[in-house]
């Protein structure tokens, strides 16, 4: 599977292609519209997601509400356009009132000043309007179909929020799937634990009044993966690998750890190993799931567990040091509409990205052009697992 996204922020629209997805599959827009939903909710969200309600366009490659194996389009129209069609369009030089609203303060943990240099843009908007974690927006319908196809293979994934601003939520995850979707659906920081989430709402509020910004933890669960999906073969199709670095490419993630992670470092390797077992209705499965999913670059056959750290929102109320690119003079920074905390949006991103990745290796494993073959390889793969 290739994809590709491309937009701004503030421009028209968000676009991709998605190209190698089987023909047969079903698609509903309208699951993928609720995904989009979640992402833009949460508590500690900014103005912009009140201007936005996004809704995704098929524009290709899907025809009577199943995949044809053509190339599939999305597009999500961006509302704020409008607000923005001015300073996006107008030519500096022909509107030398517009080069006043070029962007020469970059603000410290955003892109504004190492792409400005990189690409030499001295009106850094052209480096935050791609930069912008916008294009999660698109991140998430591309994962929808992820989702919507791993589901034909009974995978299913689902997140949560585990940490913000040092809050944690201790609660473990319900075995149910099901359950642990509903709870995280009724909290407005898409966490468990009643006493942490309002904690975490106390946490958000009194860094927005204070003109700062907090960032968390978030965690995210697959469950009925089969074993042997990745490999061990080559660096660059270890899954884990390949899971961690979708996970880092969401903006503002810092760290990602599987099972225990970093905790392994405190830990005797009997206390972090997971004993192999056997049954004849299931074949191998494990005593424990320390190793969150992953050896040698597969998947065991126990629950993908990953957690990804996002680090706080660059854009502060309360100025932080930097340089005007024009003056050189150091400035204070203004006021700026932004998120104060978005962990509870980017644990749904989360999800989605590791979705995708799921799926491609369902898809690189599972050979077939139409749905139907590819369930069919599938279903043999399970026989053989439970044979071996
Ligand atoms: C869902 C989501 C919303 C975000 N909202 C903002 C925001 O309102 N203001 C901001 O400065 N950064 C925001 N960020 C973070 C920046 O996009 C990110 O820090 C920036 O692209 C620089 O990349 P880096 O932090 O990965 O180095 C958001 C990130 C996510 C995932
Ligand atoms: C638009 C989204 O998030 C944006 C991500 C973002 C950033 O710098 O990453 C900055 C803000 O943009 P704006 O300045 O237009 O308010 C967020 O609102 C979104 O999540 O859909």
């Amino acid at each position: 599977m290739r994809i590709l996204t491309a937009g701004e922020s503030h421009g028209p629209q968000l676009t991709a292609i998605i190209e190698g997805l089987p023909s047969q599959l079903p698609i509903d827009k309208s699951l993928i519209n609720a995904e989009l939903k979640r992402r833009q909710g949460g508590h500690g969200r900014g103005r912009r997601m009140v201007i936005e309600t996004d809704q995704v366009q098929i524009v290709s490659g899907v025809r009577h509400g199943k995949t044809t194996g053509a190339p599939v389009t999305l597009v999500i129209e961006n509302r704020d356009w409008k607000n923005w069609t001015s300073i996006m369009t107008s030519d500096p030089i022909e509107n030398p009132d517009e080069v006043k609203k070029q962007v020469t303060k970059p603000r410290p943990g955003h892109a504004d000043l190492n792409g400005g240099l990189k690409y030499n843009h001295r009106d850094m908007r052209n480096v935050l309007e791609r930069s912008s974690a916008r294009e999660t927006a698109m991140r998430v319908a591309i994962g929808a179909i992820a989702k919507q196809f791993l589901s034909h293979f009974g995978i299913d994934v689902a997140g949560r929020v585990i940490n913000i601003g040092g809050v944690v939520d201790t609660e473990t995850v319900p075995e149910s799937i099901e359950e642990l979707k509903e709870r995280t659906e009724n909290s407005p920081v898409r966490c468990l634990d009643k006493k942490a989430e309002e904690k975490m709402i106390n946490v958000i509020d009194e860094a927005k009044k204070n003109g700062d910004s907090i960032g968390g933890v978030v965690e995210v669960i697959v469950n009925n993966v089969p074993a042997g999906l990745g490999s061990f073969a080559h660096y660059d199709r270890k899954l884990d690998a390949k899971i961690a670095m979708s996970v880092l490419s969401i903006n503002a993630f810092k760290g990602v750890e599987f099972g225990i992670g970093f905790d392994a470092a405190n830990r005797p390797g009997s206390e972090v190993h997971d004993e192999i077992l056997w049954n004849e209705e299931e074949g191998y499965t494990r005593r424990t799931n320390r190793l969150g999913g992953f050896e040698g670059g597969m998947t065991t056959g126990m629950p993908i567990v990953v957690r990804g750290v996002m680090k706080p929102i660059p854009t502060l109320y309360k100025p932080l040091q930097s340089v005007d690119i024009n003056t050189k003079e150091p400035f204070s920074a203004s006021i700026e509409r932004s998120d104060s905390c978005a962990v509870p949006a980017a644990s749904v991103v989360c999800e989605h990205v590791v979705a995708l990745e799921i799926a491609k290796a369902v898809s690189d494993k599972f050979a077939g052009d139409y749905l139907e073959e590819k369930i069919a390889s599938f279903e043999a793969y399970k026989k053989h697992l439970l044979n071996f």
